[in-house]
């Protein structure tokens, strides 16, 4: 614990032992090499590690950096602190174009669409007559900073690291926040942060303009420092090298990044001089044995090196802090009895199946209702349409007075309907309580910003305060530290219950909540799903248990093949002769 608290102080020490011991200035130029790359692999943990995006188009950004400096220096005689802003905001611009066009693609479409934008921008930049084509722009001048020489040396030294310092903390900062959160539920998709009121699209874009901006200030740097710029080292191979970098250290850890531009570039000098030793002939053979570096890391440690290090630190217990925060504002909720869901006719068509026949019930505040069938009957569907999570074909869904067929899960979970899922969805590498915290995500306001300068502190004591009460709630209270990937199914699925509590819903739909639990954990199942109609909640429940469902709910709707087949009490259905037909497969 005490190594986490104090690894960053250490860090510091070293760098400043750096700058001022008398090391040969061979090595401070190494390390300035070492810095540089560290930005634009922070940027790839960010994009890769947390949020699943794989680039390898990051050198174009560092050379829009460069070159945007290196010719407005050279044909303006702007300060270079000026041409860095001008270069950043030039990076935004196209970063944003980039991604509005590629980020909505899934699969190989991304990585194949970043090498795309990779190579144009090389080739731009080496046919461009005002770039100097292929020769690129020489004589750019080194920086000063308050009169003091910061373009070589250990003046550039002291500058980048300081740099690198900052944006490493200012992202770890940023992804322990509520954007942060909203931005790590990207990984494992985006149905489950979309049910949380996360807007996907627009967190993927925030991520991928940051890590341009880390990319585009290296260029900055680059350019002063070398003092010429030419498009090789802005190519694919760099792309491509940076990401391996990025993988080598640990994507997914911001000290990956640092650990995996270090130990690249130290390797790659000492390989450059000792392979052509070895073998007696000269060539660029360390970059056959990056190769097989990288296959083997892909097969024997593929969260990286610094993973190793992550795993035998032992982390601390989050501080309870939250205790005194104020209540998060509530919303108005529905009198007992009134009119929560109206669905009204829904249907959903794939191709020529119809998943979903024109279905229609209702659920009233206070009411546990149940949505039975057997396997295939289409309740899931029916589910996913009444969330947003699929699209109606016809019919339309009205959530206390509002007519809500055709919005996005997200514009429907801001509503107040909020929704678990039949296959557990978590970050598996963060608390339970941190997993809760991400069901207040539309309870809160503070953006990337704020997180990255902890401007949010207040709003995060009322998110964690918030997220507690609601596990205490559910009977949870004493796994609030515990790595979510660690817990039972049971205690998964009601942190998934807790987690939709979060939002303040007025109606909660439980996609399957006992599949998977043992007998023990459906009965303090049921019990919390009493509690939770006791304190006036309306609860939509699909589930295949019988006791559960017969046990708890006040009325049940019965589906089979995609059509409405009855509905009444728990005891009314029991005795249904046509629901017991429907369940043993026999004619009624
Ligand atoms: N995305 C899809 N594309 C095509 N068909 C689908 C799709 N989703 C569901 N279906 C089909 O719609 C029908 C209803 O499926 P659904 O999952 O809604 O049933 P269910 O009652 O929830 O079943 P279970 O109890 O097994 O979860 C099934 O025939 C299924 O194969």
């Amino acid at each position: 614990m005490l190594a986490r608290r104090y690894g960053l102080w250490a860090l510091i020490v070293v760098l400043v032992g750096v700058a001022v011991l008398p090391l040969p200035d061979f090595w401070i130029t190494q390390l300035n090499y070492i810095g540089l790359y560290s930005l634009v692999c922070l940027g790839l943990v960010l994009l890769t590690g947390v949020a699943g995006l794989t680039s390898f188009g990051q050198a174009a950004f560092v050379g829009i950096g460069a070159y945007s400096t290196a010719w407005l220096t050279l044909n303006t005689g702007l300060s270079p602190w000026l041409t860095l802003f001008i270069g950043l905001g030039l990076t935004a611009a196209c970063a944003l174009i980039l991604a509005l066009l590629t980020l909505r693609m899934s699969g190989h479409y991304l990585p194949l669409a970043t090498m795309a934008w990779g190579l144009s921008l090389y080739y731009l930049m080496g046919n461009l007559d005002a770039l100097g084509k292929y020769d690129g722009l020489l004589g750019i001048q080194g920086l000063t900073l308050l009169g003091w020489e910061v373009g070589q040396g250990r003046g550039f030294f002291a500058l980048t690291w300081a740099i690198v310092v900052l944006a490493a903390l200012a992202i770890v900062q940023l992804l322990d926040s509520r954007a942060g959160r909203a931005m790590r539920s990207l990984r494992s998709g985006t149905l489950m942060a979309e049910a949380m009121g996360v807007s996907t699209l627009r967190y993927k874009i925030i991520i991928f303009l940051i890590a341009a901006l880390l990319a585009s200030l290296s260029g900055w740097l680059f350019a002063h420092f070398q003092r010429t710029v030419n498009p090789s080292p802005f190519g694919l191979k760099m792309g491509i090298e940076y990401l391996f970098m990025t993988v080598v250290g640990g994507v997914g850890h911001v000290w990956g990044a640092l650990t995996g531009a270090l130990l690249t570039k130290l390797l790659e000098d000492q390989l450059q001089v000792l392979l052509p030793q070895w073998l007696g002939t000269s060539g660029s053979y360390e970059i056959i044995v990056f190769g097989i570096v990288l296959v083997l890391m892909l097969k024997f440690l593929p969260d990286g090196l610094w993973s190793f290090v992550d795993r035998r630190v032992p982390r601390a217990n989050r501080k309870e802090d939250w205790a005194g925060a104020p209540d998060l504002p509530a919303r108005a909720k529905p009198e007992q009895g009134e009119l929560v869901l109206d669905v009204q006719a829904i249907r959903k068509e794939f191709g020529g199946l119809v998943a979903v026949k024109d279905i229609s019930f209702q659920i009233r505040a206070g009411q546990i209702v149940g949505l039975i069938g057997p396997n295939g009957a289409g309740k899931s569907t029916t589910f996913n349409l009444i969330s947003g999570v699929l699209s109606l074909t016809s019919g339309n869904v009205v959530f206390r007075g509002e007519k809500i067929g055709g919005l996005r899960s997200r514009e429907i979970a801001a509503r107040g309907m909020s929704r678990t899922f039949q296959h557990v969805k978590m970050i598996p590498d963060m608390s339970v309580l941190e997993n809760v915290a991400l069901g207040t995500h539309l309870r809160g306001a503070k953006g990337v910003v704020s997180a990255m300068t902890r401007l949010n502190r207040s709003e995060e004591k009322q998110l964690f305060r918030e997220a507690q009460r609601q596990l205490e709630r559910i009977g949870m209270g004493a796994f609030l530290h515990e790595q979510a990937g660690n817990l039972a199914m049971g205690p998964q699925r009601l942190m998934e219950i807790a987690r939709a509590l979060c939002s303040d819903p007025a109606l909660l739909l439980l996609d399957e909540p006992a599949a998977g639990l043992r007998h023990q954990e459906k009965l303090a199942l049921g019990g919390v799903l009493r509690q939770l109609r006791a304190e006036g909640m309306s609860i939509l429940l699909v589930e295949h248990d019988m006791d559960l469902v017969m046990g708890i709910c006040d009325h049940l709707v019965v589906m089979e093949f995609g059509t409405y087949l009855t509905e009444g009490t728990p005891a009314f259905i029991q005795q249904s002769p046509a629901v017991r037909a429907a369940y043993l497969g026999t004619e009624h």
